[in-house]
């Protein structure tokens, strides 16, 4: 089990990490959900150990966790958000340098690479450079070196943006039978899709604090609505969204000429005049389940991709 109490980190003015707490359990996959600069980042590289606190304390097993202690980092698997690999070397050759800094002996070394290679779907590739790989298929890479010293809980730092779908999906394979294997994983990210896919319990963190945390069937009970409408017009600015937001006094989310709001059915009328009254045409009308999306939204006024 692993207990995060009462962190807080700042830098210079900047409170990247403002009081925080959870519980995640053994075997659990447990998602920090939030927009860009939440302090999801911040908050990993503390549990890492590479970062220190200005607050707060880390306790895995009952026991506090030390900055740079040999037993934290036996037990924890770090995939940082940066790719750390040397492109002029093979695949292999990376992992062989990985292993070889957190002294695993040379026989099991090898073995343990092209297993953690196989996992992640790149055997066949293991001896190309890794300059010849895609993004994602980098990414996997970072992920297998992570893996090589066969840690209990693994921390991943968004680990699919700005990749290919394929190596996106093998990555979510790959979550889910480590954890099928009995590892905790940590999983930041500001997709919601992917905390909804994988995550067993979730945080959702903004400005450095969490807002609130539970299952996704606990958060979705935060919130009054149970439902949204989603309506696409022809045109849609930026202007008219907050026209209309203040007409309507709700919250909504724009992605492009299509607008998410936090309402239900019984509203669909006001909705449909506040835009007749704005000049929009409505091309199309759904009603939508409520989301962690829109539970952000509702929960921190704020669009989860802002
Ligand atoms: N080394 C640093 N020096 C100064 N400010 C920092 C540093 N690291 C993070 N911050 C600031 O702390 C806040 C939280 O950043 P953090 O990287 O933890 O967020 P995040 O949720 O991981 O976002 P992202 O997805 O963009 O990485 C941001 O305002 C960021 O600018």
């Amino acid at each position: 089990m692993i207990q995060v109490h009462h962190l807080s980190k700042s830098f210079q003015s900047v409170k990247a990490v403002d009081d925080i707490s959870f519980t995640i359990a053994k075997g659990e996959i447990f998602g920090l959900l939030g927009p860009n600069g939440a302090g999801k980042s911040t908050t990993l590289n503390i549990m890492s150990t590479l970062l220190k606190s200005d607050v707060g304390r880390i306790l895995i097993e009952g026991e506090e966790i030390k900055p740079n202690s040999e037993a934290s980092k036996r037990l924890i698997g770090v995939v940082p958000q940066e790719i750390s690999l040397y492109d002029e070397l093979s695949a292999y050759e990376n992992l062989l340098f990985w292993g070889n800094l957190y002294g695993i002996p040379s026989k099991e070394l090898k073995g343990r690479i092209d297993h953690t290679l196989e996992l992640i779907g790149l055997l066949d590739r293991k001896k190309d450079l890794i300059k010849t790989y895609s993004g994602g298929m980098k990414r996997r890479i970072n992920i297998a070196a992570s893996l090589l010293h066969e840690p209990k809980i693994l921390l991943m730092d968004e680990p699919t943006v700005g990749i290919d779908p394929q190596s996106r999906n093998r990555i979510f394979e790959v979550v889910e039978t480590l954890n099928k294997q009995g590892m905790t994983i940590v999983y930041t990210t500001h997709y919601m899709e992917e905390v909804e896919r994988l995550c067993d319990r979730i945080a959702i963190i903004d400005s450095g604090k969490i807002v609130a945390q539970g299952t996704q069937k606990e958060l979705q009970e935060l919130v009054d609505t149970k439902e949204n409408i989603q309506l696409e017009f022809d045109f849609l600015s930026t202007d008219q969204v907050a026209k209309l937001s203040e007409l309507l006094s709700r919250n909504m989310i724009q992605k492009e000429n299509q607008l998410i709001i936090e309402s239900s059915i019984k509203e669909l009328s006001n909705i449909i005049t506040a835009s007749n009254q704005l000049g929009l045409a409505i091309n199309d009308i759904q009603l939508q389940k409520v989301n962690l999306e829109t539970i952000f939204l509702s929960l921190t006024g704020k669009q989860l991709r802002d």
